[in-house]
């Protein structure tokens, strides 16, 4: 026949590539072999089918394996490995292979009464983690049951243990008799293997719901809540927090995760209506406390930002002192409840979805919230300053009349009292106010005609304001704009002046930043569940880099939005 493959072919670089090698002439064998197949030469079939066996080729790999690391110079990892030989090797790795690492679990005993299909044996292994069930005793028979399993728990991953169940014994101890915190210290107590004898709910429950997430409005401390069943399987969140709610069975007691801890086991959160209830509770059980004065005495001057066209709007000195007239006014009359400002339809949740931002949509509404004198205007200032192209402010209303050097819709869009209040009373304005005998505001509108350019209208907002500017058309994504510590602060507004009403300018006072550390607490703590990202105003240029960045993620990366948010842009 044909001459074998020359030598050059036969030794390929084994050492780089184990599939060439004695593989790689296999193949070439196989090829001209094939050649004779088709002719029928006498014995050639056989051949072919022997060079072709699984196991010729699967040892010819682990020849060329071998080769490999023969020409290699192997280092032993451990002293004791210097004499391991090859054949050693192996013959240790298909020891291990061989043996059975499943945990070895006692035999069943033998007293398994008739009615056997009724019990079931569990036996779980306990390791580091909770079994992640909770138990309880039945109020009228004394039963011990399974309360609850929680979802990711070693129970539930057993596939053997369900609510309702009804536990008869505990490694060989009959709970019968027993409180549910006997049976907790037996739990305790066991080590390794624990084996359960239970009689079966009739009907293990069937979580048939679909995973929603949701945005916690309130904060949540299952340490401080004496009606939780257990209080070690509670799942604290604080205000903002996305859960995943796993579990809605029950009516009172939902199981849950934070998606930044999705692989852990899930825990147990008050139900929309049950939470609803605690507040109530909660709120009236508040003594009156009438709200106190904000003492602020910082004014700006008129004409700040006259000169910059391109930012004029919304930075004038009656509009931002009208705006924080109207914050002081809305702190006073207590607006938000002690219990702290749930969602508009006053949910301790709202589902939540992820929303991509698809480059034809509009931009979403930039708000940017924080205590007066913080920097939320330099911040916004200096964004657009940046690219005043691509970021823009609304223009504003006033009913007081147009100066001599403004023009109308540049500083403000000048209107009549009238058209001011059908705007308001038609829930047109994000905000309102009245500064000396003349009202301002913001209207949805201004918002619409910069987004309508395709441009990213960035806004400052009173956070009582938030709620009438969280709409499905605006988007709006709230960066809440915080002072640093105390010391911080007293350093890093050492040169910074704040412009006041008596058109001085005056530095800042230590009771200037205790007022502002105060008053961005009481924000965190009433608004914060609204807030979708938070910026620390220390150093000015690295908080203008992170806000840049925050708002080019608002519009390019998904985020979390109110669910109506979507469904509604489905519905339009
Ligand atoms: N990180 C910072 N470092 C130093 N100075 C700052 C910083 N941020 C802001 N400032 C200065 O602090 C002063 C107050 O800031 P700004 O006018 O933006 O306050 P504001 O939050 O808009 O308050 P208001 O509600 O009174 O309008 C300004 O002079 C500003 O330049």
């Amino acid at each position: 026949g044909t001459d074998p493959p020359d030598k050059k072919d036969m030794k390929p670089s084994t050492a780089t590539n184990p599939e060439n090698g004695l593989s790689q002439i296999l193949r070439l064998v196989l090829q001209e072999l094939n050649l004779f197949y088709s002719r029928d030469v006498n014995g050639v079939c056989l051949l072919y089918d022997l060079l072709h066996s699984p196991w010729l080729q699967a040892l010819l790999k682990v020849y060329d394996c071998l080769q490999e690391f023969k020409e290699k110079k192997l280092v032993p990892a451990t002293t004791h490995a210097q004499t391991l030989s090859y054949e050693a090797l192996l013959s240790a790795h298909d020891t291990v292979a061989q043996k059975d690492f499943e945990p070895l679990l006692p035999p069943l005993p033998d007293n398994i009464p008739d009615s056997e299909e009724a019990m079931r044996i569990v036996c779980l292994v306990k390791n580091q983690q909770p079994l992640g069930a909770t138990i309880k005793r039945h109020e009228m028979t004394g039963d011990i049951l399974v309360a609850r399993v929680i979802h990711g728990g070693l129970a539930e991953r057993s596939g053997l243990l369900y609510a309702g169940d009804k536990l008869v014994e505990v490694n060989g101890v009959s709970v019968e008799g027993l409180d549910p915190e006997q049976v907790i210290h037996i739990l305790a107590m066991s080590r390794g293997t624990i084996m359960f004898k239970v009689v079966p709910v009739s009907a293990p429950p069937v979580n048939s719901q679909k995973m929603v997430y949701v945005r916690a409005m309130t904060e949540y401390w299952p340490q401080e809540d004496p009606t939780i069943p257990c209080m070690d399987a509670g799942l604290p969140f604080q205000k903002g927090d996305i859960l995943q709610i796993v579990d809605q069975n029950d009516a009172l007691w939902w199981q849950a995760r934070k998606i930044s801890d999705l692989g852990t086991c899930a825990g147990l959160i008050p139900s929309n209506h049950l939470l609803k209830r605690k507040q109530r509770e909660f709120w009236w059980s508040q003594p009156y406390q009438p709200h106190t004065h904000l003492k602020s005495t910082i004014y700006k001057e008129e004409f700040v930002g006259c000169d910059q066209k391109f930012f004029i709007a919304g930075f004038r000195r009656s509009m931002r002192l009208c705006r924080r007239k109207s914050h002081l006014r809305q702190q006073h009359a207590g607006v938000c409840s002690a219990s702290g400002c749930l969602s508009a339809s006053g949910a301790p949740y709202v589902e939540v979805v992820r929303y991509q931002r698809r480059p034809s949509d509009k931009h979403r509404l930039i708000v940017l919230v924080g205590p007066s004198g913080v920097g939320v205007n330099e911040l916004r200032r200096q964004l657009i300053e940046r690219n005043p192209s691509h970021f823009q402010s609304a223009v504003p209303h006033t009913t007081r009349s147009k100066k001599s050097y403004e023009m109308d819709g540049r500083e403000y869009h000048y209107v009549s009292k009238e058209t001011f209040e059908s705007l308001m009373y038609g829930h047109r304005m994000l905000e309102y106010g009245e500064y000396k005998g003349h009202l301002y505001g913001t209207s949805v509108d201004s918002v619409q005609a910069v987004l309508d350019e395709g441009k990213i209208c960035v806004m400052d907002l009173e956070p009582q304001g938030i709620q009438i500017a969280r709409t499905h058309e605006l988007k709006p994504y709230v960066i809440f704009i915080k002072p640093s510590n105390m010391s911080c602060m007293k350093q890093s507004r050492k040169n910074a002046k704040i412009i006041t009403d008596y058109f001085v300018d005056m530095k800042f006072k230590d009771e200037d930043l205790q007022e502002m550390e105060d008053l961005a607490q009481k924000m965190e703590t009433q608004f914060g569940q609204f807030f979708d990202h938070v910026i620390v105003n220390d150093n000015l240029q690295d908080a203008c880099a992170q806000l840049l960045s925050a708002v080019q993620k608002a519009q390019e990366e998904p985020q979390w939005v109110p669910a109506t948010w979507v469904s509604s842009d489905t519905e339009s």
